[in-house]
């Protein structure tokens, strides 16, 4: 029986860095693709499951956290990230054609876009005001509307090749050139994507009120099973100043022991946290495991536990590392 196709959406319109992630998805380029206005309109398609999988920022190199995706993934019914892609990011400068970057006074492009171009905007056009944008393709497009109100748009250098009322004022404006965004593919619950050996996985834990050294307590979680975090992030819950969760991505799949071992920890410590999902890792780089937080060394460990709750003779290594006593 064929698969069911699936219909992805993404935060569009088409031609932003979001769709150019979602491209990259096996079988993404001949599916559906419906572009959605923002982050949670993305996220919400697939709740309400007009939609099986949304593409949405996650990080970019140079901005940190897309804090609309952070948000939005760590409350509500619950999502799970089954998919990283990266997407190296280069911007350009659009116009309508006849305008010159002397003209300019209103530039329009998503805050992450403006965030990357800061720099150059101040070099190039010092008095340039920001309109902020829902996506960079949003802001290039909306220039070709009659009562747009900004002069000039950053976005991905695709959207002028194919707008052709769009004119490119200047390339490669980005502060760094090496930038590149993180974009994550989420479903609804199912079935986790396999253990590929270099697997990510990501929570949500909810900072216990009151507990001093709790954030210690959760960092500790991890450094004890030997499991390496590459991003961690304090977002507020938004119920009262002070209140905080913690986006956390750790290397690993929640199917090896050390990391399920460490989330189990977390739900002692934060009873909330919040599983968003273990998959792979767009870099295939598998991490480091310490010979102690090997699966094979927590089988050992609870088969030995469990040998003593049986009452059995325990072979085992004598202090002095003379030879086994049983
Ligand atoms: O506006 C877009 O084109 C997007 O896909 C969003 C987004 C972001 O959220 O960071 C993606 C990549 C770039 O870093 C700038 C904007």
């Amino acid at each position: 029986m064929p698969a069911s196709p699936v219909t992805y959406t993404f935060l569009g319109p088409e031609g932003t860095f979001t769709e150019a992630a979602l491209m990259q998805v096996p079988g993404a380029a001949e599916a559906t693709r419906v572009p959605a206005s923002n982050v949670n309109a993305a996220l919400d398609k697939v709740r309400d499951g007009s939609a099986g999988a949304a593409m949405v920022p996650i990080e970019n190199s140079v901005e940190g956290g897309v804090t609309a995706t952070l948000d939005a993934i760590a409350s509500g019914q619950e999502l799970r990230i089954i998919r990283e892609v990266l997407v190296p990011i280069s911007f350009v400068l659009v116009a309508r054609p006849g305008v010159a970057i002397s003209d300019i006074r209103r530039i329009s492009t998503h805050g992450h876009a403006w965030a990357q171009c800061r720099l150059w905007v101040e070099n190039n056009i010092p008095s340039a005001e920001y309109v902020p944008g829902s996506s960079t393709a949003a802001a290039a497009v909306g220039l070709l509307e009659q009562d747009a109100h900004y002069d000039a748009a950053i976005c991905a250098p695709i959207v002028a090749q194919e707008q052709p009322g769009l004119s490119v004022l200047a390339e490669n404006i980005g502060d760094n050139p090496g930038a590149v965004t993180r974009f994550v593919l989420v479903g609804r619950p199912g079935v986790l994507p396999e253990r590929t050996g270099a697997d990510k996985t990501t929570v949500v834990v909810p900072l216990p009120e009151d507990r001093p050294g709790a954030l210690m307590e959760i960092l500790d979680q991890f450094a004890t099973r030997g499991v390496n975090l590459s991003r961690i992030e304090s977002r507020p819950t938004g119920q009262y100043l002070g209140h905080y969760f913690f986006s956390i991505d750790a290397d690993g799949h929640v199917g090896d022991a050390r990391v399920a071992d460490a989330l189990a920890g977390l739900h002692r410590i934060s009873p909330a946290t919040r599983f968003l999902g273990s998959y792979g890792r767009a870099d295939a780089q598998s991490a480091y495991i310490a010979p102690h937080t090997s699966d094979e060394a927590f089988r050992a460990a609870h088969e030995w536990v469990g040998a003593i709750l049986q009452g059995e003779p325990i072979p085992s290594e004598s202090v002095s590392g003379a030879s086994p006593t049983a």
